[in-house]
């Protein structure tokens, strides 16, 4: 069974979930199965992803062969960018629902506190300050509200808010945020984040865990520490790859994780990260490669109102 992490609202996240940003609607479907097959339990999907059809398709597979119901699975769906208008919010989620083929999500959250107008692209590059919406997250966390109202999401949270962001959206909420899912891995290991998040009972969950292993040598982006020669030699010691390495790490800081992959072999190697206890020494030298280097900075928007990343956490 997969093992989980309570929320604040008595529902449970199991703690390792697949990740499916940038999984081609061609694989995507497989390797949703396979990850359910492996025993996971937490699939991490998002309207921005373009494959939530597949995924759903995926899992309803393994409804139908009774693998799974769906109270045994958790799923979670984003909200984008451009529709943060509080009336926007139940209907994009009805749409990523109707693509799933599901009643409710297990966790729905504002993608990113930077609102885009409607009619702006997905992601606007070259058109400056005329692109973004100045909707406060907090209108549209009035309509995530009207979600778990509706039950249509079962519990609501955020995605890439710095602390200040969070506490606004704490101080000010009818119903608290579960979770903040940021990026974290050795290379930014938020421990101030995770804290502070601890400290008002919101679980952090870890995207970009493996550092975006298919990032390495990008210019501009850190080494994903899955290649440092040190982490893959602390993993021989207990026959496990770098990855599981990271992830175990990342676990013991008290976060779930969602590392995204296609393949097979290690979709299921990304959840076998519980059988070992790494030592005092191999934690440190895992803390001492944080250097706050993010490979999903997305610095075309650090003029917004409500950019997250100008401050320290
Ligand atoms: N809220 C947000 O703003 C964001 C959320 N996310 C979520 O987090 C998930 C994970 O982040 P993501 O950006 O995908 O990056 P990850 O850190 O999960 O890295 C994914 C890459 O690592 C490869 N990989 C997977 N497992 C292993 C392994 N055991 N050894 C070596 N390489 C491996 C994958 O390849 P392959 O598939 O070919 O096996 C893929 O290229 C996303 O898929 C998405 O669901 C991500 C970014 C932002
Ligand atoms: O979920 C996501 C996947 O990665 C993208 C590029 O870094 C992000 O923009 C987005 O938030």
């Amino acid at each position: 069974m997969s093992r989980t992490l309570k929320l604040n609202n008595g529902h449970q996240i199991p703690i390792v979930g697949l990740g499916t940003y940038k999984s081609p609607p061609g694989d995507v479907q497989r390797a949703v199965k396979d990850a359910i097959d492996c025993g996971y339990r937490h699939i991490d999907c998002a309207w921005f992803y373009e494959n939530e059809v597949e995924v759903g398709e995926g899992i309803h597979e393994k409804f139908s062969d009774g693998t799974i119901k769906r109270d045994d699975i958790f799923i979670t769906s984003k909200l984008w960018n451009n529709f943060h208008a509080k009336n926007k919010v139940v209907p994009m989620l009805k749409e990523s629902l109707e693509k799933l083929k599901l009643d409710y999500v297990d966790l729905y959250l504002i993608h990113w506190p930077m609102g885009f107008k409607e009619s702006s692209p997905l992601l606007p590059i070259n058109e400056g300050a005329s692109a973004y919406s100045d909707v406060d997250y907090l209108e549209t966390w009035e309509g995530m509200e009207e979600c778990v109202n509706l039950g249509l999401a079962k519990s609501i949270g955020l995605s890439n808010f710095n602390s200040e962001q969070v506490d606004r959206v704490f101080k000010n909420c009818k119903i608290k945020p579960v979770i903040n899912q940021v990026e974290v891995n050795p290379n930014i290991n938020q421990k101030k984040l995770i804290e502070f998040c601890k400290k008002r009972e919101i679980v952090v969950t870890a995207f970009c865990p493996l550092g975006r292993s298919n990032y390495a040598g990008r210019p501009g982006f850190p080494t994903p520490t899955i290649f440092d020669p040190k982490v893959v030699d602390i993993g021989k010691k207990y026959n496990k790859t770098a990855a599981q390495v990271v992830l175990n790490y990342l676990v013991s800081l008290g976060i779930s994780v969602i590392p995204k992959s296609v393949t097979k072999s290690r979709i299921a190697e990304n959840i076998n990260i519980f059988d070992f206890q790494l030592s005092d020494e191999e934690i440190a030298y895992l803390n001492s490669c944080n250097k706050n280097q993010r490979c999903s900075p997305q610095t075309d928007y650090a003029d917004h109102k409500y950019f997250p990343f100008n401050i320290e956490f």
